[in-house]
């Protein structure tokens, strides 16, 4: 069985290859990174590290990879002969590859009648639909309809901390123990291969999406965006700061509102996520770098996503959003001079100013929440104190 996979990084070496390996499948990556490509072709395998104490190590093989720059032709042969699809190169770059897959689809479902699931594996709500959305704007309305006769793209959740190695080790992937691949099985169209080893297999998606979102990553970017007005350099220094550690639970408990409104899910349950999310975030055997979690701070701002979604949705139902709005404050804060949407931000705070900047970067249409979210950075700007800011 062959599966092909986009993106052999963090999380497509030590959770989606790691996992489809384990499964069965010869894993064939694709990526842009000529050097990391090279090195599986070398090699064929590479390292899972897990940030446990035993730091037990697995190897994961055979693998092969390829460039999804100049190695089209065969990027494109290996799609018509695919048994599955994933990716994980952030949803920002689906787009990308959008074109080859179409051209590599329409010509696969002229000869290869096997159906065929793509994964879009990113920390996004509907992620695999965006893709989809993207390979439609490559054909026509009849050339798609025939590649969803054969082609489905079903969407997923992906929860593991992934991380790599200080310089270009291509050869391990640094891993937390926990994982969790949520996949939603109505959405899919091959029911004929063994499931994937590790994936839980659901119906209704929702729940666990929004859940790894608003909470997970929710909590991850609020402390990556505290401890860099903190200065503190990574997640487990930052929430060694107790105050630091008290105002995130205190994110994901404002957050944890909106799932016991709308789910059936207990108070309790999302009590003991949150605590198994901080201590996972606390692993002493990780040290994460503020600025990987923060990255991109123009999509984590952005309407549908980890801050404002949550905000929006608990503002709705009357339900306290004191810490979110700090949280989101301290997102505008975010400049790191080396993350391209980090520089937009600030520059788009410095021509139109925050206010105008809030509005247009979150979507949130709630005056009062618009208010708050201003108010807290200018509180965070002059650096008062974080605990003090939230029981104003
Ligand atoms: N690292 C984690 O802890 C984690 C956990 C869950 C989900 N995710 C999600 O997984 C995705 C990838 O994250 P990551 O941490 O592995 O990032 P990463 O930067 O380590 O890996 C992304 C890879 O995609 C490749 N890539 C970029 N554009 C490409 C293109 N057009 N064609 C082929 N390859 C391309 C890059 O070269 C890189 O190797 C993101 O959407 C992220 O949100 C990450
Ligand atoms: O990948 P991003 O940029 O959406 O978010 C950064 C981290 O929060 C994320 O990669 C987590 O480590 C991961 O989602 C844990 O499952």
């Amino acid at each position: 069985m062959l599966a092909l996979h986009f993106g052999a990084g963090n999380i497509g070496k030590g959770f989606i290859g790691y996992l489809l390996n384990k499964t069965g499948y010869d894993v064939c990556f694709v990526d842009v990174d000529q050097e990391a490509i090279d090195r599986f072709n070398e090699t064929n395998r590479y390292h899972v590290e897990l940030l446990d104490d035993a730091e037990t190590t697995e190897t994961v093989s055979p693998v092969s990879a390829l460039n999804s720059l100049n190695q089209q032709e065969e990027v494109i042969n290996r799609i018509q002969h695919a048994d599955v699809i994933t990716t994980s190169i952030g949803v920002h770059n689906l787009h990308r590859i959008a074109g080859t897959l179409a051209n590599a689809l329409l010509q696969r479902i002229t000869w290869n009648h096997n159906k065929l699931d793509i994964i879009a594996n990113e920390n996004a709500i509907n992620a695999s639909s965006t893709l989809q959305a993207e390979v439609e704007k490559h054909v026509s309305p009849e050339e798609m309809e025939e590649i969803l006769s054969l082609v489905s793209f079903p969407n997923a959740s992906v929860d593991r901390l992934a991380l790599s190695k200080e310089g270009a080790d291509y050869e391990t992937a640094l891993v937390e123990p926990f994982y969790e691949w949520v996949i939603n099985e109505k959405e899919m169209g091959n029911h004929d291969l063994p499931p994937i080893y590790g994936a839980t297999y659901v119906n209704d998606l929702k729940p666990f999406i929004e859940r790894k979102l608003f909470l997970v990553n929710m909590g991850h970017a609020t402390t990556a965006y505290i401890a860099f007005l903190y200065e503190e350099p990574t997640i487990q220094s930052a929430l060694e700061n107790p105050d630091i550690e008290t105002f995130v639970r205190g994110t994901m408990h404002e957050s944890a509102q909106y799932f016991v409104e709308n789910f059936d899910v207990s108070q309790d349950e999302m009590n003991d996520y949150i605590e198994k999310i901080i201590n996972r975030f606390k692993n002493k055997n990780i040290s994460d770098n503020i600025f990987r979690v923060g990255r991109a701070p123009l999509r984590k701002l952005g309407q549908n996503e980890r801050l404002s979604k949550p905000t929006q949705e608990l503002r709705r139902s009357g339900l306290p959003t004191e810490h979110l709005t700090v949280a989101i404050a301290a997102g505008f804060l975010f400049d790191n001079p080396e993350d391209e949407e980090s520089v937009k931000l600030q520059n788009l705070i410095e021509e139109r100013g925050i206010e105008k900047a809030i509005v247009h970067v979150t979507g949130l249409e709630n005056d009062d929440i618009c208010q708050a979210i201003q108010n807290n950075y200018t509180k965070l700007k002059e650096k008062n104190d974080l605990l003090s800011i939230v029981n104003q």
